[in-house]
């Protein structure tokens, strides 16, 4: 069976004459964790955007669990996007006036279908359901995060994206964050993909590769082992 969930090949981007992207290949299996670095403005929030489906790149295919979505339209761009991707941002994206639960209720919503069981099951494996009904002005920043995890996974996606997931937490709020990443991605197989110039992070992922001018390269494991740990 064909573990490869996202294949992307030959990714462009070019903005305002500028190439972003150039060239880029990366296939993301089921069941993995990537860890995608690069210095600032190597294009790492544009591969985000293109692997999840929020953009399209100005040549190059990608592939969705089989199917072909270079060519696609919004729409079914949108319906792949909402089945198969969960999105986790720097700065939370919760919404300030409806509750944690109801902000991770969100993707559910969406689709028209509430699971409330899993619903229940996340809060409990991120530790938050005490705060269900607490607004997100009232929560820390690694409680807002915590929600917008089990958003993120509120409608099973198989492949889970996050843009600086920890860039604005203290190091112990997000090794604690990390740890549910990596405890949910077990549960449920799903493949993880943390794009973040932290180097603390890299000995946690299966592999890490590095964005640099424009050009994704394998970092190798002598690499690897100089980071210091989060823990
Ligand atoms: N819509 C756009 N039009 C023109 N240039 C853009 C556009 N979007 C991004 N860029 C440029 O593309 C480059 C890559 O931006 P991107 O946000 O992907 O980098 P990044 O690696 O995520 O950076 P950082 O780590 O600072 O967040 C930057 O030089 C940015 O200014």
């Amino acid at each position: 069976m064909n573990q490869a969930l996202l294949q992307a090949d030959g990714l462009l981007i070019q903005r305002g004459g500028d190439e972003i992207l150039d060239g880029v290949s990366i296939q993301i299996n089921r069941d993995s964790s990537t860890l995608i670095q690069g210095p600032s403005g190597s294009g790492k929030t544009t591969l985000f955007n293109v692997l999840g489906l929020l953009d399209s790149p100005t040549a190059g295919t990608l592939v969705v669990d089989g199917h072909d979505v270079s060519e696609s339209s919004e729409r079914t761009r949108a319906r792949i996007r909402r089945e198969t991707v969960g999105f986790v941002f720097q700065d939370f994206r919760l919404i300030d006036d409806l509750t944690a639960r109801e902000n991770a209720a969100v993707p559910q919503d969406h689709r028209g279908k509430r699971d409330e069981d899993w619903l229940d099951t996340l809060f409990d494996a991120l530790d938050i359901t005490d705060l269900a009904d607490q607004y997100p002005a009232t929560l820390s920043g690694g409680e807002k995060q915590r929600v917008a995890i089990a958003r993120a996974l509120a409608n099973q996606p198989d492949v889970i994206l996050a843009d600086e997931p920890t860039g604005q937490l203290d190091p112990e709020t997000a090794a604690q964050v990390l740890d549910l990443l990596f405890d949910l991605r077990d549960r449920t197989e799903m493949a993880l993909v943390v794009i973040s110039h932290d180097r603390r992070l890299a000995d946690r992922f299966d592999r890490v590769l590095i964005l640099d001018d424009g050009a994704l390269t394998e970092q190798s494991s002598a690499q690897l082992s100089t980071p210091p740990s989060l823990h």
